[in-house]
This record gives C-alpha cells, sequence and structure tokens, in this order.
C-alpha cells in the first residue's frame, strides 16, 4: 500500500491549476488514478472535479463576509481554521490507497515562506496519514529569463524547499511562450547553470553596487543544486509526462528505478 501526494506549489497565476488538470488527465490516459485535492478556499472552477476541495471545510468568500476580513487575512484565518479541523482532512482523505493526490496550493507563496501553514499539513499527512510526499514548484518561464528575476524565483524556490524538507522538483512553465531564439538562448542558460555564468550575466543588467550579493546569491543557489529545473508546456503530454517520471522517482512510486539526474530529459533546441 503506498499513498503519494505531490504539492504543486508557485506564486499566483504560474500555472499549477492547470498543471494539475494536465497530470490527472495524462494519468487517465495512461490508466492511472490520480485524484485533485483543493487547497485554495479562493479556487476557482477546475475542468476537473475537486474529488476533495477544502471550499466544503471553508471559503474565503464566507470568511470576507462574515469576518469582514480583507482578502489575505481571511486566507490566513481559512487555513489556521484548516489547521484546527485537520481530523476534516483525514476523514477526506479516508481509504485513497495506492493513488496519487495532487494538492494544488494556494498562490500566496507566504503560506509556506512565512507562516508555517503548509509545513504543518505536510508533517501531518506524513506522520498521520502516511503519505510519501514531494514539492513541484512552478516558476514562469518568461519571468526567470532575466538573471535578477530568476534570482528572486530559486531564492522563493529555495526558502519552499528548506521550509517543507521534502524531495523538490523545479519546474518553469508556460515555455512555449519563450519563442525568440534569443530568449530561448537565455532560457537555456537557467536550466542548469554556471554560477559564473549567472554572475556575468547579472553584471550586465544589475548596478555594481550589487555584485557581491549576486556572486553570493548565484554561490548559495548553486551549493543548493537549486539551479536545475525542468521545463513545462501544459498542453504537451511528453512534457507532463516528463515531470510524472521524475515524480514517481522521488516519491519511489516505480520501486527500483535508478534517480534521474534532472534536466538530463531537458531538450530546449526542441522548443
Ligand atoms: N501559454 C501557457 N499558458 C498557461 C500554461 N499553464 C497555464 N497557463 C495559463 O496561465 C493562467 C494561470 O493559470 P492557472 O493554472 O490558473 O495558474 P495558478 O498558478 O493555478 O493560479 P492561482 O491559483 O491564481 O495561483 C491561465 O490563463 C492559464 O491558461 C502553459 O503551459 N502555457
Amino acid at each position: 500500500m503506498s499513498r503519494v501526494g505531490v504539492l504543486v506549489l508557485g506564486p499566483a497565476g504560474v500555472g499549477k491549476s492547470t498543471f494539475c488538470n494536465a497530470i490527472i488527465s495524462h494519468m487517465q490516459t495512461i490508466g492511472r488514478r490520480a485524484h485533485i485535492v483543493n487547497l485554495d478556499p479562493a479556487a476557482e472552477p477546475s475542468k476537473y472535479e475537486f474529488t476533495i476541495d477544502i471550499r466544503d471545510l471553508i471559503s474565503l468568500e464566507d470568511v470576507m463576509e462574515e469576518l469582514n476580513l480583507g482578502p489575505n487575512g481571511s486566507l490566513v484565518y481559512c487555513f489556521e481554521y484548516l489547521l484546527n479541523n485537520l481530523d476534516w482532512l483525514d476523514e477526506e482523505i479516508g481509504d485513497y490507497n495506492d493513488e496519487y493526490l495532487i494538492f494544488d496550493c494556494p498562490g500566496q507563496i507566504e503560506l509556506y515562506t512565512h507562516i508555517p501553514v503548509l509545513p504543518t499539513i505536510v508533517r501531518h499527512l506524513q506522520n498521520q496519514l502516511n503519505f510519501n510526499l514531494c514539492a513541484v514548484y512552478l516558476l514562469e518561464a518568461p519571468f526567470v529569463i532575466d538573471t535578477s528575476k530568476f534570482f528572486s524565483g530559486a531564492l522563493s524556490a529555495m526558502s519552499a524547499m528548506i521550509l517543507l524538507e521534502l524531495p523538490h522538483i523545479n519546474v518553469l512553465s508556460k515555455i512555449d511562450l519563450i519563442k525568440d531564439e534569443y530568449s530561448k538562448k537565455k532560457l537555456k542558460r537557467f536550466l542548469n547553470p554556471d554560477p559564473t555564468l549567472l554572475i556575468d550575466s547579472a553584471k550586465e543588467s544589475v548596478n555594481p553596487k550589487f555584485d557581491r550579493l549576486n556572486e553570493s546569491i548565484a554561490n548559495l543557489v548553486d551549493d543548493f543544486g537549486m539551479v536545475q529545473f525542468l521545463t513545462l508546456e501544459s498542453k504537451n503530454p511528453e512534457s507532463v509526462s516528463t515531470i510524472l517520471s521524475y515524480i514517481d522517482d522521488v516519491t519511489q512510486w516505480a520501486e527500483g528505478q535508478e534517480p534521474k539526474e534532472p534536466n538530463d530529459q531537458v531538450e530546449i533546441d526542441d522548443l
């Protein structure tokens, strides 16, 4: 018996729900069972039905209306409410065994970087419900092709990695939006870059007084192995399938397989 949970994380609008739908669709096609767990109390309707939906427990709209709070305060309230009612989640998850649960998380990254909501849920899923978990952290490819934005995105991914302490897969989403050769070339530098190249590239566009800071960040990101990104185009089944195979590996779904080196399969020239 094994339970696999995939936490899909990343800033607002990066393509988390689209990826959740794409992976469910792909798994259905190949005859595997998976379900979406919606952890966003403000979620829009999805193509696939949520098997478990936090909005059945509490919704952002109700909290804003009844407690007269703003959207951020209401979101924090919803999660504190969930943490006080984790038995609801236990009951909903019930007996889902031998299948994937894909957790579609809200885009407010402070929920995993500033307040310990997701770390608490993660420990609960691991310790009480025996989940094998991994985090898939999405960043938008068109956003990160500037070095300074890449640093900012990589640091936010690293922060989630350190806080959640889970096997972590970084993904650059919306790769189909990188069309011109110049941008493709720039993006290629970020898939598995040399820190020296990152530093040189930062020097091209950032005020020299930040050189030492950028150098430290590039080395830190490199030391943590954080600069390895897979690429995702949610409409492309092959791209979704590649990410699924990494998830299978890190969650040991497919036993006996050697873990792959991220980026081995990334062929930016094929874009
Ligand atoms: N071109 C392109 N657009 C995409 C891709 N994935 C998602 N989008 C678009 O990006 C927008 C946001 O996608 P969502 O899946 O709602 O993003 P999200 O991260 O779940 O958003 P929040 O729940 O608000 O944090 C939508 O208009 C999607 O159609 C992709 O691979 N390529």
